[in-house]
């Protein structure tokens, strides 16, 4: 939708009908023709339609940057033989990103070609908080003798995990654009803009779409998380994001990798089932325990009555578990021990929705992305701890994958994973 559709209201049909009749039966023609009518479109909002995230910088936007509404996961496979096949695919995605999160104009075609613009958001592509975030999976590396020697330290395959029935179709694939905006048609409009600029290089491999619901601010002005298809609130224990100093050494790669690689990130996806109906059948207390949490509140268990999502628990004080259980899910995650620090991660998860299963039952879960500087001590290890959580009795992963996502755009001569073609050629 462009700016100028999501500006037009009611106001133009009261003007119109409010000529025609007398005085008492204009005013009630006025009255009907105020009231919303079927196929009006919900009101968008110009403010949220102006908001738009910086391009260019070290890193890519959509890791650190605020969550958006709307989110859509997309792995692909690549159609390129040698780094020039690369080099071109990179700098046309870095030219349709630019526009595609900065907005603008649609440019106007002989109407005997097919038009510049799937149309989707009109003739003004308006940024609605669009970020394109893009990540190289272990596929692409270990194809090409040319890439291979040039892979991030810690990228890897993703393999199965005790409680994962992963489906190869929904795993891996060479690359991963992450889509996020106000709404989810915008992403479907960047998504589809660049399939059709980009058609001689990409073939999708799986995608995964989700949401976050948007959350009114609390009474005391601070915003509350999101809650997840279980019905808590998501996102409480996130490391602050404003932190540069504490992203710098939990999310953005340093000196350890190859030097293309700095001011990227890893990656890891993963789709999972959540089984809401056996959920929703569960004990509050039983799922309380079993997230550590308060539902309705998101404050941790040993938390008093006024506790919140923000306050921390305190498990010196609850060494056996009495309070906040050994094997609550975030007991597990993270024991807040000094030897666990090193594995914090930052979540960025959104929930998805896809209709029916085969076998009659709702077919909903998460869309779970996180980014680490190290991938081993970051999710792998996060991961292996919650081997066997209560939770799993209520989850099935089921895909996803590992990717290196690409340090940021330097500027307007600059393109994404231009290091990494500039050391490919030099090899
Ligand atoms: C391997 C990493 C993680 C996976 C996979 C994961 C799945 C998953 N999580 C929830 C719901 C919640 N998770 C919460 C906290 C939390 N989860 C992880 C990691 C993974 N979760 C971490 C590191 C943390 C933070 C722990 C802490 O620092 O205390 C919470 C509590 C609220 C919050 O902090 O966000 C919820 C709720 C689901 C439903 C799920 C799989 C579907
Ligand atoms: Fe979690």
């Amino acid at each position: 939708m462009g700016q100028s559709d999501r500006d037009t209201g009611p106001s133009r049909r009261r003007v119109l009908i409010g000529l025609g009749a007398g005085v008492a039966g204009a005013f009630a023609q006025e009255a009907a023709a105020d009231a919303p009518m079927v196929n009006d479109a919900p009101h968008g909002d110009a403010q949220t339609a102006a908001q738009s995230v910086p391009f260019h910088g070290p890193h890519q936007a959509g890791i650190t940057t605020p969550r958006p509404a709307a989110g859509i996961m997309v792995a692909f496979d690549l159609a390129i033989t040698g780094p020039e096949d690369l080099d071109r695919m990179l700098r046309l995605l870095t030219e349709r990103a630019l526009f595609l999160t900065q907005g603008g104009p649609v440019p106007e075609r002989d109407p005997r070609l097919p038009p510049a613009d799937s149309g989707l958001l009109g003739p003004v592509v308006a940024p609605d908080n669009q970020t394109i975030t893009v990540a190289l999976g272990d596929a692409l590396f270990e194809r090409f003798d040319w890439l291979r020697p040039l892979k991030p330290a810690h990228l890897q395959r993703m393999v199965q995990f005790p409680n994962d029935a992963l489906v190869a179709a929904q795993c891996h694939g060479d690359m991963t654009i992450q889509f996020c905006a106000n709404l989810q048609d915008t992403n479907i409009h960047a998504l589809r803009d660049i399939m059709k600029n980009l058609s001689e290089f990409l073939v999708i491999r799986w995608m995964q779409q989700g949401d976050v619901p948007p959350v009114p601010p609390a009474p005391d002005g601070s915003t509350p998380s999101a809650r997840n298809f279980f019905g808590f609130r998501d996102g409480s224990a996130n490391p602050d994001s404003n932190d540069a100093a504490l992203m710098d050494r939990i999310v953005w790669v340093g000196a350890e990798e190859p030097a293309w690689a700095r001011g990227g990130s890893y990656q890891a996806v993963r789709l999972i089932r959540n089984f809401v109906e056996r959920w929703d059948r569960t004990p509050l207390g039983e799922q309380e325990r079993d997230f550590g949490r308060r539902k309705m509140s998101g404050a941790p268990l040993d938390g008093g009555p006024h506790a919140t999502e923000r306050d921390v628990p305190d498990y010196d004080r609850d060494p056996e578990g009495k309070i906040t259980p050994l094997d609550a899910h975030i007991r597990l995650a993270n024991p807040r021990r000094p030897e666990t620090e090193k594995n914090l991660i930052l979540r960025r998860a959104f929930n998805y929705s896809n209709g029916v299963t085969k076998n009659g039952q709702l077919d909903q879960g998460l869309l779970f992305i996180c980014y680490q500087a190290d991938l081993d001590a970051g999710f792998i290890a996060v991961q292996n701890r919650l081997n066997g959580e209560k939770m799993e009795e209520y989850l099935k992963p089921f895909g996803g994958g590992y990717f290196f996502a690409l340090p940021g755009v330097a500027g307007p001569g600059d393109y994404l994973g231009s290091g990494l073609i500039a050391a490919a050629r030099s090899l």
